[in-house]
């Protein structure tokens, strides 16, 4: 057996900030040094951040990507670092025509082995998903190399991300070619149930590989998108060898017995099973064995429950979309209803209730009890408030233009709104909306009116799940919290019955299903893509699905113009559901 000690850095990048991405490179390698590493491992993309999007499209940041590359392995051996090996995502370029309709070049989704002042080694994606959030055949080319580098006597195969997922491709030449350990860069953004999905792919996978595998995953938030973490290594039989923690950065040293290579280094082409053929480029960066005198204890993070960690993944997106996007402070509306009172709350545990402000707006139709339960969270939270009744300034609109019914009613929201937009220009607060996923998929929003904003935390949490979170809030007061407050929600907020109080005593209820069928029924047409025979059959009302289908299908130029925010089911409005807002497909007619 031969002996490793590999580190995981699983890291918070900011897209864009290839400056800053190096210099984290640096940091987290000095620190992987002290700590007696003989391989560093970090994300897919590390140096550009994930996903970049339509950047990839820029040959100048094809460029910048490129040199950012060349500059860290140089300033790694400057700083006294350059015999760590280091394995870095960052994006490279082929020597293949491009695409039609893409810059020349054709950029792939690289990593790259950095030692000695040098880059060693590159290698790229070779499948390229494009499912979900994902449009990755819009981007890349598929990478058709694969390096096995000898290190202290193990020989180490690379892998990128989706090249993990998929059946066939480099999975299946390492089982094939053969290796000690395969370590893989993600960038896997978090949903529900996700981990589980995981642990047991990368179970199944280090089997077929024959190998140890080693997962380093990205963490932090990224406009809607919140990656999770969760790096993992199991061991050549699937089981588990030690796991980071969720939602935060952490460097994990993981100390490994692995078999000592055998294989004569060379080329070697693999049909890689799925209709490509794989290259193997099998070299020795070092033979020499190493020992390791004082071994770390494997590392295994307690995993959150499953409220938990969606209550994390919200926070973590508001963190970073605020700080990333050069925000200190953020406003909404708070009216004593248990969106705005559960946006509030992630919003203080996200930044502090010190930089959240919350607006309290009165109108004639809000009841005595939303003023009471709004004030009763600025006092149990300490957030900053502010009181502006809205009677006088609707009132002042209402005299110069004559509006009846739902318009009416939708002018209260459109002067919160205005009244937001103001103090946001005013102060340099983000605003956040507060809009659920069950508001924004029947369209029970009013446009420029409460669905104004920046950012929108819980666009992605259906209004039962609100509930849920609100109560699991009260009930854990978790170190991680930027506000170290118990109970900080209003039980009042969580059971009264919901009513936009647009018009007197009106309830959701009035012209919506209750919540729990709505969003049963929701799921099945948003989430799982059943069609009107089929929603009927698994048991939904007939005349309730005609009218859902059409409240959802009519709302989509709503959702269009909707803030983002942060995934955290399977489905969400936006990357993962885009359908055309001119749109004359019906599932029931009418
Ligand atoms: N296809 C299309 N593409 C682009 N724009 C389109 C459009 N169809 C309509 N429009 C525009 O949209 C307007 C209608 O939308 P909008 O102005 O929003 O008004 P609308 O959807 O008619 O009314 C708002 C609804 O949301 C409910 N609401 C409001 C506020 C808060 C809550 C809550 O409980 O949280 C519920 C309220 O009770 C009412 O049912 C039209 O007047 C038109 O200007
Ligand atoms: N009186 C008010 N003062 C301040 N903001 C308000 C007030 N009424 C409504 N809002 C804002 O408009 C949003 C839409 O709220 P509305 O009362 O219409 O129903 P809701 O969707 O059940 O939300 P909530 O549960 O927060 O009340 C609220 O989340 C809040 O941000
Ligand atoms: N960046 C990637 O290649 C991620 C794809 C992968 N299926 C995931 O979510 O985790």
């Amino acid at each position: 057996m031969a002996h490793l000690r590999i580190a995981l850095a699983q890291t918070n990048p900011v897209v864009g900030d290839l400056a800053a991405n190096s210099a984290k490179l640096l940091d987290w390698t000095r620190q992987a040094a002290a700590g007696g590493a003989h391989l560093v491992l970090f994300t897919e993309m590390f140096l550009t951040g994930y996903p970049v999007e339509d950047l990839v499209l820029r040959s100048s940041f094809v460029d910048a990507s490129i040199a950012a590359l060349e500059q860290a392995a140089a300033r790694l051996a400057e700083e006294g670092l350059g015999e760590l090996p280091v394995l870095v995502g960052f994006m490279d370029r082929a020597d293949l025509a491009p695409r039609v309709g893409r810059p020349k070049g054709a950029p792939l989704d690289g990593a790259a082995l950095l030692h000695r002042g040098r880059i060693v080694t590159r290698t790229a994606k070779h499948h390229l998903q494009n499912y979900g959030v994902f449009d990755e055949y819009r981007y890349f080319v598929r990478g058709d190399r694969l390096p096995v580098f000898r290190l202290h006597g193990v020989d180490v195969a690379v892998a990128v991300c989706e090249d993990l997922w998929q059946e066939g491709g480099p999975v299946a030449v390492v089982g094939q070619a053969g290796a000690g350990l395969l370590v893989a860069p993600n960038a896997s953004p978090y949903e529900r149930g996700k981990d589980d999905v995981r642990l047991e792919l990368l179970a199944r996978r280090a089997r077929e590989a024959g190998c140890a595998l080693a997962y380093v995953n990205q963490v932090g938030g990224q406009d809607e998108l919140v990656f999770d973490g969760d790096s993992i290594v199991v061991g050549a039989d699937g089981e588990l060898v030690a796991r980071a923690g969720q939602f935060r950065e952490e460097l994990l040293l993981v100390d490994l017995d692995l078999p000592v290579a055998d294989r004569e280094p060379g080329r070697t082409a693999y049909d890689a099973g799925d209709g490509t053929t794989i290259t193997v480029d099998r070299f020795v960066l070092s033979s020499e064995p190493v020992t390791i005198d004082s071994p770390v204890a494997p590392s295994v993070a307690p995993r959150l429950d499953d409220m938990a960690e969606v209550y994390a993944a919200l926070v973590l997106g508001v963190r970073d979309y605020v700080a990333k996007n050069g925000f200190t402070s953020v406003i909404l509306a708070l009216s004593g209803g248990i969106d705005s009172a559960l946006t509030a709350t992630i919003a203080s545990d996200a930044i502090g209730p010190d930089r959240v402000h919350v607006v309290m707006m009165p109108s004639r139709y809000s009841s005595k009890h939303s003023v009471a339960d709004a004030e009763e969270l600025v006092r149990r939270q300490g957030v900053n408030a502010r009181l502006v009744p809205i009677d006088g300034v609707v009132t002042g609109f209402e005299k110069e233009i004559e509006l009846t019914g739902p318009a009416a009613e939708n002018l209260q929201a459109r002067v919160r709104g205005m009244v937001l937009m103001g103090l946001s220009n005013e102060h340099g607060h983000l605003v956040l909306t507060t809009g659920n996923k069950s508001e924004l998929a029947t369209g029970y929003s009013t446009l420029y009116g409460d669905s104004a904003g920046g950012f929108a935390p819980i666009k992605d949490v259906p209004k039962t799940m609100v509930w849920e979170l609100s109560r699991w809030r009260n009930a854990h007061t978790d170190g991680w919290f930027r506000m170290d407050v118990a109970r900080p929600i209003p039980e009042n907020s969580i059971t009264k019955e919901p009513s936009a109080e647009l018009s007197p005593d009106q309830y959701d209820t009035d012209s919506l299903p209750p919540y729990e069928v709505l969003d049963r029924l929701l799921d099945d047409y948003v989430e799982k893509d059943l069609g009107s025979a089929e929603l009927i059959a698994a048991g939904h009302d007939p005349d309730l699905v005609a009218r859902v289908i059409r409240l959802v299908d009519l709302a989509e130029y709503k959702r269009r113009q909707h803030p983002p925010g942060p995934k955290i089911t399977p489905r969400n409005f936006g990357r993962d559901r885009r359908l055309p807002v001119t749109n004359r497909w019906r599932e029931t007619p009418g």
